[in-house]
């Protein structure tokens, strides 16, 4: 994936052009070079290329890049073992939990996966910017591999810590649904991409969500008398939605869910 997704962006801007998503429509298919689309918001030094995968009735990879002559059957074969790795994911979280082990998997349904390759140019003045600003994924969970320049970090404790590259890791980061259905027992993790001066930078992030019409809420059986339920219940693309709208800043989006919020 990291070897079709850089020579894709390794292409001249006109071919890329060719496949660019459509402006003015949030999480729209295709070649684009930002994540939100309101005009007075700082935006990011990145480009992106993002395939729809899942459901079938989604995918057309018509639309996907036509070279290397890989590149197609790539990503297709890359999405169906990233779906097997987190539905295997969410079972081991369901039972550790002492949910049922496919609790989440029949929540979330017929699952809504996203494959969006982000490349990070280099940037004469990385202290002025960020590669991607601070978020936390909305959906359930994300399945990322980076190449070796190394520029993800997550807050931890108030700080800031790099995620160190390892070859064929795969980082796993949990969604805010995760964090709502466990009521809290697992948290969606804030994390950035940050740049830097002298190399590109290449990241493939696998988005595992549920459909936008998903009813998600604190699992009953971990919203008890003794530990009532933390987060209001959300219809999943009303969530989506207000993510676009007001932007990510952080964790604002879940924080406004919280009951004592
Ligand atoms: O490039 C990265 O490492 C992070 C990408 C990311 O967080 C995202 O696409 O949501
Ligand atoms: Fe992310």
């Amino acid at each position: 994936m990291k070897d079709i997704g850089l020579k894709f962006f390794e292409c001249p801007l006109e071919e890329k052009l060719q496949y660019a998503c459509k402006s003015g429509s949030a999480a729209s298919e295709g070649y684009g070079s930002r994540m939100l689309v309101k005009d007075d918001q700082v935006l990011d030094w990145r480009d992106y290329f993002d395939h729809h995968t899942l459901p079938l009735s989604r995918k057309n990879p018509c639309r996907w890049p036509h070279h290397p002559p890989s590149y197609r059957e790539t990503v297709q074969k890359y999405s169906e073992q990233m779906k097997l790795l987190a539905q295997r994911l969410l079972t081991v979280i369901s039972e550790s939990i002492g949910l049922p082990s496919s609790y989440i998997q029949e929540v979330i349904g017929e699952p809504y996966q996203n494959i969006t390759i982000s490349y990070y140019p280099p940037c004469p003045q990385p202290e002025l910017t960020l590669g991607l600003q601070a978020h936390s994924d909305m959906g359930a969970i994300t399945l990322l591999i980076q190449d070796e320049v190394g520029g993800l970090q997550v807050l931890k404790d108030g700080q800031w810590i790099t995620v160190q590259p390892l070859p064929d890791a795969i980082v796993v980061n949990l969604g805010d649904q995760t964090q709502i259905l466990t009521n809290g027992a697992y948290k969606s993790v804030e994390h950035r991409a940050i740049v830097n001066a002298l190399r590109a930078r290449l990241s493939v992030a696998t988005f595992y969500d549920p459909s936008k019409q998903t009813r998600i809420c604190p699992a009953p059986e971990l919203a008890t008398k003794d530990s009532p339920p933390r987060y209001r219940e959300v219809i999943y693309g009303d969530y989506v939605s207000a993510w676009y709208t007001k932007g990510p800043e952080g964790k604002r989006n879940i924080d406004r869910l919280a009951v004592d919020s």
